[in-house]
């Protein structure tokens, strides 16, 4: 299993400064990173510093964030970087400033891969002198900065040279109000600890759920099989039965009297259905709060 990180936060914060602080972690310690990122707007520009960086296997999302492309995009560039490169023991992703959480966590889960990696939770940055401005902003740009925080498993409070020791310890504070149960470091230029990273998100894993698991995480992912064909009603009627804190799925549901399994996607209450001309694997990725005892019974 090839374990993959996702770094969130506000445009600007300072995601690409972990992201590099972390990989000259990593390669110090021996293990092979590869880097996903995307950047909004044609100019890759935080990928010429981490290609500057050494030889890092990187991919890259151009032209919009990882959500709005589309996470087939995203599959496709994870499932490059993972025939091109051998050897990967970490996959780091940058989401763009812009891409809620669940949306990331979405596109880069995928049924094709649900065997081979491990998502192990997102580490958001949080811009300490944004935070006291943040009124400043836009509502909708608002209320994803909070959704940012909202979802980490980890808090990086970033720029913290740039505020004083008592801002510091309010917004630290009003963090942990909106997050009870992620850990808040502070941080300078990213600086933060790769193993500290590593030991907090390891914390809780089993077998079942491939990517973060634990009682006090705020999102969580769940894999389920089909074992064998279902009709299309009892689907969306299971699907209509389940709490409103399920925020995405997507798999192949192998479908009676249809070739080869459909293509489910699930999001905001609606349901879509996919022929597929190929045989793809069997299985249903739900992402949502509190989904540990969803399941699916023949
Ligand atoms: N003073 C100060 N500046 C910082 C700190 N962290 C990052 N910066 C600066 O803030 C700017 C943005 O940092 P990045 O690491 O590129 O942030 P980012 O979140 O990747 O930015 P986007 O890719 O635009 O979303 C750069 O000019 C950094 O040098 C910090 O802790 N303190």
């Amino acid at each position: 299993m090839i374990d993959v990180y996702l770094y969130s936060g506000f445009l600007g914060s300072g995601k690409t400064s972990l992201l590099l602080n972390s990989i000259a972690q990593l390669k110090a310690a021996g293990k092979k990173p590869a880097v996903l990122m995307n950047e909004f707007g044609e100019l890759p520009v935080d990928s010429d510093s981490v290609s500057a960086s050494g030889d890092v296997p990187l991919k890259e999302l151009l032209s919009g964030c990882i959500c709005c492309t589309g996470s087939e995009k995203t599959e496709a560039q994870l499932q490059a970087l993972l025939e091109d490169y051998e050897g990967i023991d970490v996959i780091l992703i940058e989401t763009t400033g812009a891409a809620h959480p669940v949306e990331a966590l979405d596109a880069v889960y995928s049924p094709l891969f649900a065997d081979r990696l491990q998502v192990k939770g997102i580490v958001t940055v949080a811009d300490a002198p944004r935070w006291l401005n943040r009124e400043e902003l836009s509502p909708r740009i608002h209320s994803l900065m909070l959704e940012q925080i909202r979802h980490a498993h980890i808090i990086a409070l970033n720029k913290s040279d740039l505020v004083t020791d008592s801002q510091l310890a309010t917004i630290s504070m009003e963090l942990a109000n909106l997050n009870t149960s992620a850990p808040i470091v502070q941080t300078v230029k990213g600086k933060l600890d790769f193993s500290f990273i590593e030991k907090t998100l390891s914390a809780e894993k089993s077998a079942q759920q491939p990517i973060i698991s634990g009682k006090n995480l705020p999102l969580s992912s769940k894999v389920i099989l089909f074992l064998n064909p279902v009709k299309k009603e009892d689907v969306e009627s299971w699907t209509a039965s389940l709490p409103d804190t399920v925020y995405r799925m997507k798999g192949y549901i192998p479908i009676e009297g249809v070739k080869n399994p459909m293509l489910f996607q699930y999001a905001y209450g609606m349901v879509n259905w996919m022929p597929e001309y190929v045989k793809m694997p069997e299985r249903l990725v739900v992402i949502g709060e509190g989904i540990e005892q969803i399941e699916w019974i023949d």
